[in-house]
């Protein structure tokens, strides 16, 4: 037979490999550090009753938040914020003129979910109905308007109005003033709203550590509970590497990106809360299997072999396994054996058989591949519509929620699986923002490799943009998305609240996953760094 050309992703081996990630221990696990920890909770929810007045609430839930343990207090939150908003919407008495207290009750209100008017804002302008000029040297106040703009939802011009103003003096600053506050450069590479929660506490226990006017107890149940939580990821990374190490997948499949520890961090970013170990465990196994399946798909494969694989796929006909190539009857045994093992254990503890639904999900995605190679193949270059309905499927993005959804939801109820089979809003967003950061991040290595045209290209070839501008108005689209995103739930969708925060916080993983460059396949320094400080190195 002739020799097959394949192509390479001249993918690095894993930076971390099997023996030191078991060789990892953290003393953490201990039950005194819990005990101390549940005792200075106590001591956090008596200062949570103990504090009267607003702006120093908003502060202190501001604070817990920013820290990562505002989900020990949800409740206690949650209270507060109903009190602020009753008392705003009931009371006479002229509203607080100060800028920096209006946009954060604003912002803590709007994130969780009260629908409060950006007409807060009016009486910071002129009588053009711009901004006033002189709140730019209110650099605490610009700040907290600049994190409250990005809970903006589609037509709200003032917040639009409120981005533009306070991005331009905030950046007139960073430049002007060397000594200009740290914050501000911090906050102009990624607004707060689209960090993830354990990336934020990690960065901001350091911050809130130098402020004279800490609260030691924050600071101490900070640390300890970061570190506990790290204790947590690190007993399932364990567990998960041995899973995978069984496999032997990453030595028979030599082409492929080897990324356990990658694919197990994207966990930490989408479903942080220590509980939910179980299904960042399932979670990392997809993220394996999509990385190979992936790269079978863009890399190694031969076009007739994908098109039979595709083929075996939608009839999930594990008897035809022998027609199959070698490499690609291993991976589709070990995906059946994954599944059939989610899928048992949601029978046991739910009672509902899922394995139709998880088939379709995986057939879906193949079948998204399939169309991305036949457009490689032929040079076709689509439309940015045609690009990108088919890119939300090959994103990954509906498999990696479909998996999550049965393994966080219970009871599952069969409206619920209905709207999620015809990708709800909230999947597509999610899957949008994956896309797009995606491809702003790896396109010009995979097209360097030969891959299909990706947005970028795509918005090129249609509308005749360089690839700056074209790069431009994908991060006009992520800032669009976004909105969607903020304007809530899909009305007839009956998906829980951790359901949708794990899909909002693909979107965040996403953009922190490529904000320097391809984190995920190149391993750059900074994902390196960042996989270090959230996942390996307690906080001293
Ligand atoms: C988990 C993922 C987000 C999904 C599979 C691996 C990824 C990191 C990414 O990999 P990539 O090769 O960039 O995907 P695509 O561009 O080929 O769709 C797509
Ligand atoms: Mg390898
Ligand atoms: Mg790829
Ligand atoms: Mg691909
Ligand atoms: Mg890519
Ligand atoms: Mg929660």
């Amino acid at each position: 037979n002739q020799t097959v050309i394949r192509r390479s992703g001249k993918y690095k081996p894993p930076i971390w490999e099997f023996d030191y990630i078991q060789s990892l221990n953290s003393e953490y696990t201990e039950e005194r550090y819990k005990t101390r920890a549940s005792e200075m909770k106590m001591q956090v929810k008596m200062m949570l009753d103990e504090t009267m007045e607003p702006l120093d609430q908003l502060e202190l839930i501001d604070n817990l938040e920013r820290l990562g343990i505002s989900y020990h207090f949800e409740d206690e939150i949650e209270q507060i914020l109903a009190f602020i908003n009753r008392k705003y919407s009931r009371s006479k008495e002229p509203k607080i003129k100060d800028l920096y207290a209006t946009a954060l009750e604003f912002r803590l209100l709007r994130q969780h979910g009260f629908n409060v008017s950006q007409e807060r804002f009016d009486c910071f302008k002129n009588e053009k109905g711009n901004f006033k000029p002189s709140l730019c040297n209110d650099t605490k106040g610009l700040l907290q308007l600049y994190e409250a703009s990005f809970l903006s939802i589609e037509g709200e011009s003032t917040l639009e109005m409120a981005r533009e103003f306070t991005i331009k003096h905030l950046e007139d600053k960073s430049v002007d003033d060397i000594h200009c506050d740290p914050l501000v450069h911090h906050a102009l590479e990624i607004p707060l709203h689209w960090t993830i929660p354990r990336a934020e506490a990690r960065r901001f226990i350091n911050k809130y550590e130098k402020r004279p006017d800490k609260n030691p107890i924050l600071l101490q149940l900070a640390k300890l509970d970061f570190n506990i939580v790290q204790a947590t990821y690190l007993e399932e990374l364990k567990y998960v590497s041995r899973w995978w190490d069984r496999t032997c997948l990453a030595k028979m499949l030599p082409f492929a990106r080897d990324r356990l520890v990658e694919c197990f961090f994207w966990n930490i970013g989408v479903l942080f809360e220590p509980q939910y170990g179980f299904s960042r465990i399932d979670a990392t196994k997809v993220n394996v299997f999509i990385t190979i399946m992936d790269d079978i798909y863009d890399v190694y494969g031969t076009f007739e072999e994908l098109e039979l694989f595709t083929y075996i796929i939608e009839r999930w006909d594990v008897n035809a396994i022998e027609q199959l190539p070698d490499y690609m009857q291993i991976f589709y045994l070990a995906l059946n054996n994954f599944v059939n093992e989610m899928a048992y254990d949601v029978l046991r503890e739910k009672g509902i058989v899922i394995i139709p639904y998880l088939r379709k999900v995986w057939t879906d995605l193949c079948k998204a591949y399939l169309q991305e190679a036949k457009w490689c193949l032929t040079g076709y270059t689509p439309t940015m519509e045609e690009y990108m309905e088919n890119a939300l499927i090959s994103i990954s993005a509906p498999v990696i929620l479909s998996h999550s959804f049965f393994s966080v939801t219970n009871p599952i109820e069969k409206e619920a699986i209905q709207c999620l089979e015809k990708y709800p809003d909230i999947v597509r967003w999610s899957a949008t923002i994956l896309r797009l950061a995606d491809d702003l991040a790896t396109s010009s290595d995979e097209l360097e490799r030969g891959d299909v045209p990706k947005s970028i290209q795509c918005y090129m070839n249609e509308t005749g943009a360089s690839e700056d501008e074209s790069r431009k108005h994908i991060r006009f689209l992520i800032c669009e998305t976004w909105k969607k995103i903020n304007k809530g739930r899909d009305a007839n969708c009956p998906f829980s609240q951790t359901f949708i925060e794990i899909a909002v916080n693909l979107a965040r993983m996403a953009q922190y996953m490529y904000q320097y460059g391809d984190g995920h396949g190149i391993q750059n320094r900074e994902t390196k760094d960042r996989i270090l400080a959230l996942l390996f190195e307690p906080i001293p």
